[in-house]
């Protein structure tokens, strides 16, 4: 490899990442994400601020054994009117149990006036010393040169003496950063072409927020420019909009550019997974949108598209989805044509010919059904249960006689507001009627328990599935209390199955019933068909 293209990754997503709005990472989750980017061979993970607070200290006090990363703490230079020998906050990052340190110093003239209000000599001083005292100490030092780009705006001369302090007195890189993230790529290039006469890129690192929606794209084009060091966050967290989300980055310079980073095509599969296992660890749901790895990135809704897509997928598709882990949906909607139903077909494991007159028929059944309220798009079992009926495949697993359910709202006798509801259902099933009842914190819940208690004596297989979301959408909210509402369940059973069904009613109890029926059907369907 020549090592001119080689390019250093630097994961700042325990840093800068823990400074996002709503983040909050116990020691756990530092640990294991430091592995799970340690596994993916970023170059760097930078753990954290020693000092800082609680969670940070015991983090580096017993940091992660890592296999390839260099771990490295992050901390600023000495405070003014101190020597660098003398600065708790230095001290405390020095003794930090990692390799390498990352110092954050002021290099916009403005900042040094305002928020340091210090002589500007005085800053340069405090980089060069605090950056020669830590690399007599650690084995790797650098500098993340806060507000570098809006600082070369105003003042390149003192942008560039603050960079040249550090890299003067041995600092492995000069990180520039973006701190404010105004800068566009046209201004990053222009920049970074004018600093490379002065820093060689092989010392630069670059390091972009994400305030006008161009962190990736600066800091392509600070590599561009020459540029061999890039910092960013996994899925783009980071202090206010975020920092360059490394996992768009990392795909977009492997398989669209010639440089070189220390991850190989095996790694790089392992992106979805952990760009999911960050979402995991923040409890929050993933981005359907995510370039590469999002649930939408490959999923295929409009006909002319999946038409295309059935032929060739380069057709709609910039890269194979294997490749960042991730794979291709099929979406059956209202925009759907003959050629989503034969994929989904296929993804099901129904053989029909594409000409049958049962394909057109179940095309316009789902434009139907779509046009009253359902959304197949998300309730793929609903999906499966629907083409399965049209070709006939279906079995009356059971038949809902009837069902009630009432509502109670109560004080008890100690005052204490009670809200209890209970559900009689009869259900057929091959010719035997069961009544069963039921109660629950609300009637779906009621109704759901009622109903299981009918079936699991007869269906076993039942006894594991339980209801993991539920959601409601008003869908024609101008008829107040008389809107149509569309229910999506989403059901799991133990083997970690899950499976999202639809219903759609003017009355909420009976649209949720209507997906309730059709989840349970899916998973007798499955269990009859093993
Ligand atoms: C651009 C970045 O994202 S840099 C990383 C920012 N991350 C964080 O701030 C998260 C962790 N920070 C903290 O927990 C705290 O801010 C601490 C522990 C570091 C410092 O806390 P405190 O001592 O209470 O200071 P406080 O946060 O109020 O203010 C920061 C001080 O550092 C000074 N300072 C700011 N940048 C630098 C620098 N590069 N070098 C030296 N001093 C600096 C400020 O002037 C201010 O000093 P002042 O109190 O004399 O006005
Ligand atoms: C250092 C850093 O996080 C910044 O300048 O944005």
């Amino acid at each position: 490899m020549s090592d001119d293209k080689r390019v250093y990754l630097f994961d700042t997503t325990l840093r800068d990442g823990a400074q996002t709005q709503g983040v909050d990472f116990s020691v756990g989750d530092k640990m294991a994400i430091a592995q799970a980017l340690d596994k993916l061979k970023v170059d760097y993970v930078e753990g954290g601020w020693p000092g800082a607070n609680p969670t940070d200290d015991a983090f580096f006090n017993a940091p992660p054994e890592l296999k390839h990363a260099t771990f490295t703490a992050f901390g600023m230079t000495r405070r003014p009117g101190r020597s660098a020998a003398n600065d708790p906050g230095l001290t405390a990052l020095i003794q930090a149990k990692a390799p390498a340190v990352c110092m954050v110093g002021k290099s916009w003239d403005f900042q040094v006036d305002v928020a340091l209000g210090i002589p500007r000599n005085e800053n340069i001083d405090m980089i060069a010393e605090s950056v020669l005292h830590a690399k007599e100490r650690k084995s790797e030092v650098m500098l993340d040169a806060e507000h570098f780009f809006d600082g070369y705006k105003a003042n390149p001369q003192y942008a560039l003496d603050c960079i040249l302090a550090a890299y003067k007195n041995g600092a492995r890189w000069v990180v520039l950063c973006d701190t404010n993230g105004g800068t566009l790529p046209h201004e990053i290039e222009r920049i970074v072409g004018e600093v490379v006469n002065h820093v060689p890129g092989s010392h630069l690192g670059i390091h972009c927020h994400n305030d006008t929606e161009n962190a990736v794209a600066n800091s392509l084009a600070g590599i561009r420019a020459g540029i061999r060091q890039v910092q960013g966050t996994l899925n783009g967290l980071g202090e206010r909009c975020g920092n360059a989300n490394l996992i768009s980055l990392i795909p977009s310079l492997m398989l669209k550019t010639d440089f070189k980073l220390g991850i190989s095509d095996a790694d790089l599969a392992q992106l979805t997974h952990i760009s999911r296992l960050l979402d995991e660890r923040l409890n929050r749901a993933p981005n359907r949108g995510a370039a590469y790895v999002g649930d939408s990135a490959f999923a295929h809704k409009g006909g002319l598209h999946v038409s295309a897509v059935e032929k060739d997928p380069r057709t709609y598709e910039h890269i194979e989805p294997s490749l960042v882990g991730n794979r291709r949906h099929i979406v059956v909607s209202d925009q759907s044509g003959r050629a989503n139903i034969m994929a989904r077909f296929r993804e099901i494991g129904l053989a029909i010919d594409a000409h049958d007159p049962k394909v057109a028929t179940l095309v316009e059944q789902v434009k139907a059904r779509e046009f009253d309220g359902y959304a197949y798009d998300g309730a793929e079992a609903s999906f499966e249960l629907l083409a399965r009926r049209a070709l006939g495949h279906v079995p009356d697993f059971f038949r809902l006689s009837r069902f009630r359910v009432m509502d109670e709202r109560r004080w008890n006798a100690r005052n204490e507001l009670v809200t209890e509801s209970e559900a009689t259902v009869t259900v057929d099933v091959h010719g035997n009627e069961t009544m069963t009842v039921a109660t629950g914190n609300g009637p779906v819940n009621a109704l759901d328990t009622a109903l299981r208690k009918a079936l699991v004596p007869l269906y076993p297989v039942l006894d594991d599935m339980r209801l993991v979301d539920f959601k409601v959408r008003i869908l024609t909210p101008q008829d107040g209390t008389e809107a149509i509402t569309r229910v999506m369940i989403e059901s799991a059973d133990a083997s970690g199955e899950r499976w999202t069904t639809v219903g759609v009613s003017g009355n909420i109890i009976d649209a949720s019933y209507e997906a309730l029926n059709d989840a349970i059907t899916w998973k007798l369907l499955k269990a009859s068909s093993n």
